[in-house]
């Protein structure tokens, strides 16, 4: 196996199922004529300086056609973890078992993230590897002040009315655009541990997390802006 500047080897994953029930067929919807998967294998290919290997992990006979066609390698995903109930880990670890290599970290790519900034992937591997965690997160600030409807009533959730937004305890949502895990923690089911580090990323590509057509048209939206900065 090749090695990267940090002496350690890391797979990209690209879990893809075909049967999405919100958004049919959502990870080849195309945005802007390209499929929405082939922005994450790009993306993974943009960074191969550092990536040994990418790989796709589908039941979906037309994920596996555009997957081969961008030369990457495909794991078929078996039915019984390919349901709207199956969790993405257990398809991570079903592919890592699958392949032959061993690799010291996955680097999954959600599909239905498909904007991200263009050094992200470098600078999460640099930083896993310099504070010697065992898993590392994407998150973005949240700007909203939460609050719940308990017995029909809206209740401020860890703020009080009227309380000025650069005062309240900084909170933060998983945007989903990246994560990285060690090799044996998904082995051992999980994503996260409690010694990941979180990448704080402030870019609008961070509220792209498409689940529905409405998403789906930010993602346009988000796209098209881009082009004009
Ligand atoms: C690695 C992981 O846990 N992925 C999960 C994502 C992310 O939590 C989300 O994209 C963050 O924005 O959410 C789901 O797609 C979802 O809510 O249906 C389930 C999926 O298993």
């Amino acid at each position: 196996m090749k090695t990267n500047k940090l002496n350690k080897t890391f797979v990209v994953i690209i879990p893809a199922r075909g049967g999405s029930e919100r958004l049919p067929k959502k990870n080849v919807l195309p945005l802007k004529n390209k499929p929405l998967i082939e922005y994450s294998i790009d993306f993974a290919k943009s960074n191969l300086d550092y990536v040994e290997k990418i790989v796709v992990t589908t039941d979906d006979q037309e994920i596996k056609r555009i997957a081969l066609k961008n030369n990457v390698q495909v794991i078929d995903r078996p039915k019984e973890i390919s349901g709207n109930k199956a969790s993405t880990v257990s398809a991570l670890k079903h592919a890592l078992l699958t392949l032959n290599e061993t690799y010291d970290f996955v680097i999954l790519l959600q599909p239905t993230n498909p904007l991200r900034p263009k050094n992200l992937l470098k600078s999460a591997c640099d930083k896993i590897i310099e504070e010697g965690a065992d898993s590392l997160i994407t998150v973005t600030k949240n700007h909203h002040k939460l609050g719940k409807i308990v017995n029909n009533t809206y209740e401020p959730f860890l703020y009080n009315m009227g309380q000025r937004s650069q005062d309240l305890e900084p909170l933060y949502y998983e945007n989903g655009l990246l994560y990285i895990t060690k090799r044996e923690l998904i082995l051992d089911d999980k994503i996260i541990s409690n010694n990941n580090i979180p990448v704080i990323v402030d870019h609008a590509f961070a509220n792209v997390d498409i689940d529905t057509m409405d998403d789906f048209k930010l993602a346009e939206f988000t796209l098209e802006q881009q082009k004009d900065e």
